[in-house]
């Protein structure tokens, strides 16, 4: 068996946070979708997304999907729009055990509100645009999910605790 958890859910969820302290437990290798792809760019994800726009952000992000999906025994933090592709659930589904991490759109907002790394965000109305991304991709989340998380107003140790317990029940 692959053995390999993904981590799915918007901006602020915790993925890349918590992906991080469970394979550290978990003794398994993290990567994070978003860091390998400015690894093999040389470059942050605002310049991807200036340069190339979100549709040549998606298309790096489909690449490292797929080949990060198919590897052994690590946790994978996506980033938020990973699950908008249907070939990127198809791998996720089909390779390891999937986590959907879920907050409120006040939560994520107050998550990300200060931080300038996420393009999609920095306009006039990020809380707006949370909701309306909450709308469109709490579906495809939880089509791809056999494990969903409320992280609402509860600390990450207490997440992680949560998950473990969880993944020892599968
Ligand atoms: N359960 C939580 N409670 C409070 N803050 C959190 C929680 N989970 C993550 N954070 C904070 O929210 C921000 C976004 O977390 P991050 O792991 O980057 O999310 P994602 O990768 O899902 O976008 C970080 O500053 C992180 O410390
Ligand atoms: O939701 C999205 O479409 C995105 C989420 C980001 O990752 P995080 O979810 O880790 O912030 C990053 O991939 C990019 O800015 C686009
Ligand atoms: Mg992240």
């Amino acid at each position: 068996m692959a053995a390999n958890i993904f981590f799915v859910g918007l901006m602020g969820a915790g993925k890349t946070t918590i992906g991080r302290i469970i394979a550290k437990h978990l003794n398994k290798a993290f990567y994070d979708s978003d860091h390998e792809i400015e690894r093999r760019t040389g470059v942050s994800i605002p310049v991807i997304f200036e340069l190339e726009k979100e549709d040549g952000f998606r298309k790096r992000e489909a690449a490292v999907i797929e080949e990060l999906s198919h590897m052994q025994d690590i946790v994978l933090a996506t980033g938020g729009g990973a699950v908008l592709l249907p070939e990127n659930r198809k791998h996720l589904m089909e390779n390891g055990t999937v986590i959907y991490l879920r907050a409120n759109v006040n939560e994520l907002w107050h998550r990300t509100r200060n931080d300038k790394h996420r393009p999609l965000l920095q306009n006039d109305n990020p809380r707006q645009r949370l909701e309306h991304l909450f709308a469109q991709r709490d579906p495809l989340y939880r089509e791809v999910a056999s494990i969903i998380v409320d992280t609402g107003g509860q600390p990450v140790n207490a997440i992680v605790h949560q998950i473990e317990q969880k993944l020892l029940s599968l």
